[in-house]
């Protein structure tokens, strides 16, 4: 479930017509996702059909949103498959419904896949490398806000809900990133903004091309380096038993590599990024595990899972970044 806010037809028309959208022809709430309340939405306008889907921001202010959907918008008009947010009569991209913040974004075309083949691993390698060279001159900064300062303020909450040897894994491995943040090997990595929440369920395809990317309010100024980590930890993984599938790795990086080359610093400081990206997902799902918000009726997606990749990469199980 994922409505958490409803819009009815009468009421959306009504905010359509304020920046003349066109005629609803149909609203249809989306049951999955968990951060916000999507909608598929239909128009037409000037005898043409136009397909969209509107967000109700449950979580985010307005504050975030120009860094999100400015975003959207500078990579859309580069010719990046991803939604493209309508203008709205005020100018910007957002204006408000039933007290929520709200977007209306295009539909993109394609279906998630829950396992990945290499050459879907590759096409989404490419797609990354591309979104990051096309990123680098937005105007706006923003910063990861589930960066380092992040996991700084949360990791105490959800220490103490932890056996003692896993409270233990959860502060070295914090207190090794928090040294390492301020290393000039790290501060000199490439960076910019990056997508930093690309997950299967994010990637919408049509067989082995990429329809688009979807899902940007988590995203913000970070090395490259993270959000290629985030991605190769959820995307190149065995769906059954969690561990890395060499093929799929090797798509993946080399399509990257293909279209923006690592540098030698990247492939020093892969093996932190890959660590800090598991960190990053393992604290956001304690979080929603042991302190869930009291409305959402949803099922918490398992800490343990990253808790096993954090072992694993600090244990060296990880692929090399290919070298020109
Ligand atoms: N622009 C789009 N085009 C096509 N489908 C979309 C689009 N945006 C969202 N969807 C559909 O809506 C579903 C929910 O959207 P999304 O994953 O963004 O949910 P969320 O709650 O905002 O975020 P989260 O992934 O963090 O739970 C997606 O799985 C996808 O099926
Ligand atoms: N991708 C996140 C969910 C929120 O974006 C996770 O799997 O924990």
């Amino acid at each position: 479930m994922a409505v958490f806010t409803d819009v009815s037809p009468a009421q959306l028309q009504d905010w359509l017509n304020h920046s003349n959208l066109g005629q609803l022809t149909a609203l249809e709430g989306i049951a999955s996702g968990i951060e916000n309340t999507n909608y598929f939405v239909d128009v037409t306008r000037a005898g043409e059909s136009h397909h969209y889907v509107l967000t109700l921001f449950e979580k985010l202010t307005p504050t975030e949103l120009p860094f999100y959907l400015g975003l959207m918008h500078h990579l859309a008009a580069k010719g990046i498959p991803v939604p493209a947010p309508v203008r709205l009569s005020n100018g910007i991209f957002w204006g408000e419904l039933n007290g929520k913040p709200c977007a209306l974004v295009t539909r993109l075309q394609g279906r998630s896949v829950l396992q990945p083949s290499a050459a879907q691993c590759a096409a989404m390698g490419s797609w990354l490398a591309r979104m990051h060279q096309a990123g680098a001159d937005f105007a706006l900064q923003q910063p990861n806000l589930r960066g380092l300062s992040w996991w700084q303020a949360t990791a105490p909450v959800v220490a103490p809900y932890l056996p003692a040897d896993i409270q233990r894994l959860l502060e070295d491995e914090l207190a090794l990133q928090t040294t390492h943040a301020m290393t000039t090997g790290y501060q000199d990595l490439p960076r910019g903004p990056v997508h930093a929440d690309l997950f299967r369920d994010n990637a919408l395809m049509i067989d082995d091309t990429l329809g688009g990317i979807i899902d940007f309010y988590f995203a913000g100024c970070d090395t490259w380096l993270f959000d290629l980590a985030v991605t190769l930890n959820d995307w190149c993984i065995d769906v059954a038993t969690g561990e890395l599938q060499a093929g799929a790795c090797q798509a993946f990086l080399s399509a990257y590599h293909a279209v923006q080359p690592f540098t030698q610093q990247e492939a020093e400081n892969w093996e932190m990024a890959l660590r800090a990206a598991a960190l990053r997902f393992w604290i956001s799902r304690l979080y929603d595990f042991y302190l869930p918000r009291p409305a959402a009726m949803l099922t918490p997606k398992d800490p343990r899972h990253f808790e096993r990749i954090l072992i694993a990469r600090r244990a060296g199980r990880y692929p090399v970044l290919p070298q020109s």
